[in-house]
């Protein structure tokens, strides 16, 4: 197949490594890759799967015949930077730099940069991260937490939830800019963010300890017992972060952060796990109704988006408390393969500058 530019995507989730291979608009390769708690539990640090994550991207990338000479770019999801307006950005040293001193915390996504960058450099192409997960327009408002230490940030499933609302207003037949939307991803994290006009003025910080929980984080928790549980003397302060951030939410109740196993375990008539899934819905309308509240009732559209939202039993537990406030939409999956490849070609047609990350 002919094709101007040729791009590998990667994208690192919490519990998967989703990756793709772009002729131009054309894909021609896409696979996700899924790693299991047990496997992941191995490496103490997320960094410390470079090489695993790496390794079998480029052995994907072999057994489907696609010549690692025959790229023109990488793409990687973006990670935990420095607050950040959203776009393209090439992938430089002092990124590189953030993403492996984990200067801004730890997760699956920061590897998108550091991966990308590490395929790039052995052919000699650059590499790109596109609307990483700090993207940050919060309102002023939306920072004050309720204690003078503590300012909240934007952290979420930027990527995605641009992705889909362009793509929900393109079907119908509106701009993103003109509409008042709220969209959950449902996937390893759970992110709820209240878009208004085309800005994400309010999200919960999906990875540390706000919001619903989710296939492997814990949410929002009662602090005070929270505060105890640090002072008990039992946990050290990583003992603490793993159970906020990879083993809490389903992980910890259920020790298992596939959703889809989850379902098997309820339809053979686990009470226990429909009990704890049934919970997740719960919170996540929950938070839903508190971004009606950030949109002042003026709600276009709710979108269910990510992985679970395949799970029409899930989605209709949600739908059945938050109906009432707008018309709920299902975009199960993600686009975030594609939202990648069109962040990556823009700035190889040189539609785009590509920002750089200073
Ligand atoms: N058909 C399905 N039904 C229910 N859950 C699903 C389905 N497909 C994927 N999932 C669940 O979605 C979650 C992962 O979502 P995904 O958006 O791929 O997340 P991430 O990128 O965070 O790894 C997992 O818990 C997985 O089991
Ligand atoms: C850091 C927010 C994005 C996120 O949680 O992604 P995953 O669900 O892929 O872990």
């Amino acid at each position: 197949m002919s094709a101007k530019h040729r791009l590998l995507i990667i994208n690192p989730g919490s519990t998967s490594t989703k990756i793709a291979v772009f002729y131009d608009e054309d894909i021609v390769l896409e696979k996700t890759l899924r790693h299991s708690v047990e496997e992941l539990s191995k490496y103490e640090n997320i960094t410390d799967q470079i090489a695993f994550r790496k390794d079998i991207i480029l052995k994907t990338l072999e057994e489907n015949q696609i010549l690692l000479e025959s790229l023109s770019a990488v793409v990687g999801r973006g990670g935990l930077l420095k607050p950040i307006p959203g776009g393209t950005y090439k992938v430089n040293e002092k990124m590189l730099e953030d993403l492996r001193s984990r200067t801004y915390g730890e997760h699956a996504s920061n590897l998108g940069g550091i991966i990308a960058y590490e395929i790039g450099k052995m052919i000699d192409v650059e590499a790109f991260i596109v609307d990483p997960v700090v993207v940050d327009e919060l309102q002023d408002i939306a920072r004050i937490s309720g204690l003078k230490e503590i300012e909240r940030k934007s952290i979420f499933h930027a990527l995605n939830q641009k992705a889909v609302a362009r793509r929900h207003a393109k079907l119908q037949g509106k701009a993103y800019e003109d509409m008042n939307l709220i969209i959950a991803h449902l996937g390893g994290g759970v992110s709820v963010g209240a878009h208004e006009r085309g800005r994400v003025i309010d999200v919960a910080n999906a990875l540390d300890g706000e919001g619903p929980f989710s296939p492997e984080r814990s949410g929002g928790l009662p602090v005070g017992d929270l505060i105890k549980l640090c002072y008990s003397g039992k946990y050290t302060y990583e003992d603490m972060r793993s159970m906020i951030v990879g083993k809490g939410g389903m992980v910890s109740y259920l020790n298992t952060n596939n959703a889809m196993e989850v379902c098997e375990r309820i339809k053979a008539g686990d009470d226990y796990a429909k009990s704890i899934y049934y919970a997740m819905a719960y919170q996540i309308a929950k938070e839903i109704g508190s971004c009606a509240a950030v949109l002042k009732g003026k709600v276009d559209g709710i979108l269910l988006t990510g992985g679970i939202a395949h799970d029409k039993m899930f989605t209709g537990w949600i739908e059945e408390r938050v109906s009432f406030i707008s018309k709920v939409f299902i975009y199960p999956g993600e686009d975030e393969l594609t939202a990648l490849a069109e962040g990556g070609l823009r700035v190889l047609r040189g539609e785009e500058v590509a920002k750089e990350y200073i």
